[in-house]
């Protein structure tokens, strides 16, 4: 039966990934729903006519006519602004992609969970900042979430197999571009030294989150709440080859690992075609090509964003909303070259600081509303923190 899917972020580094495994399916495969973008009218477009989409949604409101120019003359249904991403998301799916960049992606991917259908999670922002939240809605729609970050793709397939008996999970990281620089040698990294990701070809923000290393405290703060696991019970460990892609110890001492070259399309087809395997055109591993397999400890002083993240998660309440927020903020502010490298994971904690002072990270209202203040609250923060270092 041909399966109804949705992109929400489709002209990301995800999106295009997860439209490459569609256009590769035998016919009668896959019918794609909706689509979504930010800004990237043009693209949106192309996408929507190639894959016959039957609805998109752009959220700037700027670019609106160029999509509409393109789209004139077609049966495609044209959505614009923020709200105009959750109907895309509500527009029937077997199978929605989440995949924008993030915590704009919470509302449209919740929209997503509503329909009790299966939501591939790529943004992992989503987790961060409502992990209760999002997890509570999930199970209240009987959803199936599937995780695509790669991590924890590995994560869901090891305990697929087997769930009994779990002492820890294991999260690997690459280490990012600077993982064998100094401190004093991060203090002149660029914009285009963060960006060059070893390993991975990325959307901007996660590459950056890979330099700081946030992107594995966001993936602590995801694994926690997609795993129900505390903090204590994950760890991460570089492994700078990213082919063990994550794994979990269990109290005999085995260990089980999900291992692949490094490209989204085998997590995003996993999940796309779940509970069956689908081909994905990925290169296959050669084993006696891989000259080493290899481990060390992340550098916690070099890389206070992933203690930072731990602390967050450690703390619960809004400590996670705010961290998130707070990096999504100096992420950009790095990226338009306001602020230095070292300075992103500052900032955070300045922003957590601040707000652990004045308002505390206890948070009983756990509602939608909440979470958009508090991230409000936290995105203002980190501005004037930002205007302070100028
Ligand atoms: N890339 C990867 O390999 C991996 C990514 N992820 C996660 O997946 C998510 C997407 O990452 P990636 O594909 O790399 O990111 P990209 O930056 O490549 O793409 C992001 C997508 O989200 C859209 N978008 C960005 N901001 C907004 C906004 N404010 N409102 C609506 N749409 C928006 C973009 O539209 P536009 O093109 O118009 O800007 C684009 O479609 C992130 O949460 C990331 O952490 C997880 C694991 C691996
Ligand atoms: C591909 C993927 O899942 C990314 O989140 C990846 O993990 C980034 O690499 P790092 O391990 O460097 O953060
Ligand atoms: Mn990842």
């Amino acid at each position: 039966m041909t399966k109804r899917i949705s992109v929400l972020g489709s002209t990301g580094s995800i999106g295009e990934n997860t439209l490459d495994i569609i256009s590769r399916a035998p016919e009668g495969t896959y019918k794609v729903a909706a689509l979504t973008a930010n800004t990237s009218a043009k693209k949106l477009a192309e996408q929507a006519i190639a894959f016959d989409a039957e609805y998109v949604a752009l959220a700037d409101s700027s670019q609106s006519q160029i999509l509409k120019a393109a789209l004139a003359g077609t049966r495609i249904d044209i959505g614009i602004g923020p709200e105009a991403l959750v109907d895309a998301a509500s527009v029937q799916a077997d199978f929605t992609m989440a995949a924008i960049m993030g915590a704009a992606g919470l509302e449209p991917t919740l929209a997503a969970v509503r329909q009790g259908n299966h939501v591939g999670l790529a943004n992992k922002e989503c987790l961060v900042c409502a992990g209760d939240h999002f997890m509570a809605e999930v199970k209240r729609h009987g959803t199936v979430l599937l995780p695509v970050d790669s991590e924890h793709n590995a994560i869901f397939q090891v305990l697929e197999e087997d769930p009994k008996g779990i002492r820890r999970l294991i999260l690997t990281a690459s280490g990012g571009p600077f993982r064998e620089k100094t401190a004093e040698c991060l203090k002149a990294v660029t914009r285009k030294d963060a960006l060059a990701h070893p390993i991975w070809e990325m959307g901007e923000k996660i590459s950056i989150d890979s330099a700081t290393l946030m992107n594995k405290g966001l993936e602590l703060i995801e694994a926690s709440y997609l795993f129900n696991r505390p903090s204590a019970d994950i760890d991460v460990i570089v492994h700078p080859q990213s082919i063990i892609h994550s794994m979990v110890e269990y109290i005999d001492g085995s260990v089980l690992a999900q291992l692949g070259s490094p490209d989204m399309r085998t997590p995003i087809a996993y999940a796309m075609g779940w509970p069956a395997r689908v081909e994905a055109p990925v290169e296959r591993l050669n084993f006696t090509k891989l000259s080493e397999l290899t481990f060390f400890e992340p550098d916690l002083v070099c890389f206070p964003a992933l203690r930072l993240a731990r602390e967050a998660l450690e703390a619960g309440g809004r400590a996670p909303n705010i961290l998130n927020a707070a990096n999504e903020i100096a992420v950009e502010a790095f990226l338009s070259e306001k602020v230095e490298f070292i300075q992103i994971s500052q900032i955070v904690e300045q922003v957590l600081n601040t707000l652990s002072r004045s308002e505390g990270f206890a948070q009983a209202d756990m509602s939608i509303d909440a979470i958009l203040a508090t991230d409000a609250l936290a995105r203002q923060t980190a501005h004037e923190h930002i205007v302070n270092l100028l």
